[in-house]
């Protein structure tokens, strides 16, 4: 059993600036979180729920319409829709075909549903719930196309989509951008529990939740977690997610987390995406050999990677999406200020921090990302991926 002392009221984070967007932020997300956990059960488990293909073959799901939806609804009511720009990932085209009356019907569900619990986190729901032009107006008000100036929202309502749609580990991501610079991120991870006994069930979480449930080791409680981290306070934090149902009072209470010590790569482990055609797995084989590296990769789905730097589970997380691939900003910005903030390093190859003053696109990156607990093992693997990068066929 876990001593609780350590856990501490969120209020005693919050800075001045930032304490409403942050405490909304917070909040939104682990609606969301909870909101997944349904839809992904119901696809799991009963094997009932929709999964469409984009426009280049990507899975969506009407966990992450109606995630978008609901998110995007709590910040316009939190903070009054003209003062809300929001960057995300999906949009509405394929919601309003003839043909996607169902889809629709069920997202507008799923949303209603979602907020009708959101009184647990002190969230008014809506006084009548929202119909589906409403749901569809909260989806394609997301479209801030970012920039260098003013304050923006940037979501990715389920990141790592694959891994939701797998049974495997996801994330909600939503950050806030002010004048190109991430001030605020909260990543909600829904199957990463607060004790990293996951670690042990390499690529496999589906395998690591049979084992525990059949082992009767009991530890295993479905919880997931919810970090969060402001620029410049130097202190990133983590919730427990809690279950709407258990009779739950907000707020929740949070713990410091921090970035491993461990600065020598023979020591270290290093997460990367678990799709080859994401990131390019010969490559970073050949520059783990290259330094040392003894343990496995660890190849996990989504910004949970993030994640897991910032909780000091891991202590490199390495991407090289193959050249023309643009990365988004959706899919880094909240990761990377919860990293810089637990105490570790982020940039590309080229050692420069992640530009998100450029619109939509992480624009002029130089190769791929690095990211790792401290500046030591950050100029060591930057150092090998310079000397293998010129030998690689990328
Ligand atoms: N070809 C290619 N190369 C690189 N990256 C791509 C590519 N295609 C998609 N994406 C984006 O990757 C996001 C998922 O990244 P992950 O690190 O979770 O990858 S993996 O699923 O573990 O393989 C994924 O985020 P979601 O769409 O939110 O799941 C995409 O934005
Ligand atoms: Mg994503
Ligand atoms: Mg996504
Ligand atoms: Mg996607």
């Amino acid at each position: 059993m876990e001593k609780r002392s350590n856990w501490v009221p969120i209020e005693s984070d919050l800075d001045e600036k930032y304490a409403k967007e942050l405490e909304v932020a917070v909040k939104a997300v682990h609606v969301a979180c909870l909101l997944c956990q349904k839809v992904q059960e119901n696809l799991i488990f009963n094997g009932n729920e929709d999964v469409q293909a984009k426009d280049d073959n990507s899975p969506v799901t009407i966990a992450d319409w109606s995630v978008q939806a609901t998110v995007s609804w709590i910040l316009s009511e939190a903070f009054g829709p003209e003062n809300v720009s929001i960057v995300a990932e999906e949009d509405i085209s394929a919601l309003s075909k003839p043909t996607a009356a169902n889809l629709l019907s069920s997202i507008v569900t799923t949303v209603n549903n979602s907020l009708s619990t959101a009184a647990t986190f002190n969230i008014q729901p809506p006084p009548t719930p929202l119909n589906p032009t409403q749901v569809l107006e909260s989806i394609s008000r997301c479209n801030s196309t970012g920039g260098p100036t003013g304050r923006f929202w940037v979501l990715d309502p389920v990141d790592g989509t694959l891994g939701f749609v797998r049974g495997d580990q996801y994330a909600i991501a939503l950050a806030l951008i002010e004048n190109g610079q991430v001030v605020l991120g909260v990543l909600g991870c829904p199957n990463y529990p607060v004790n990293k006994e996951w670690l042990n069930y390499q690529n496999g979480y589906r395998r690591m939740v049979s084992r525990l449930s059949k082992s009767g080791l009991g530890s295993w409680d479905g919880k997931g977690c919810v970090l969060y981290a402001e620029k410049g306070s130097k202190k990133a934090w983590m919730q427990p997610l809690v279950n709407g149902d258990e009779g739950f009072v907000w707020p929740n209470s949070a713990r410091r987390v921090t970035v491993s010590s461990i600065d020598n790569p023979v020591l270290a482990t290093f997460c990367e995406p678990v799709e080859k055609a994401n990131s390019s797995h010969s490559f970073t084989q050949g520059l783990a050999h290259s330094v040392g590296l003894r343990n496995e990769p660890l190849r996990v789905y989504s910004m949970v990677k993030y994640a897991a730097i910032a909780r000091g589970d891991a202590e490199i997380f390495m991407k090289f999406a193959r050249a023309g691939y643009k990365e988004k900003i959706w899919d880094h910005a909240a990761g990377v200020v919860i990293i810089e903030e637990a105490g570790g390093v982020v940039t590309d190859a080229g050692g420069r921090r992640l530009d998100f003053s450029k619109g939509m696109y992480l624009q002029g990156l130089d190769r791929g990302i690095i990211a790792c607990a401290g500046a030591s093992l950050h100029e060591k693997i930057m150092r090998a991926v310079d000397a293998s990068w010129n030998s690689s066929s990328l």
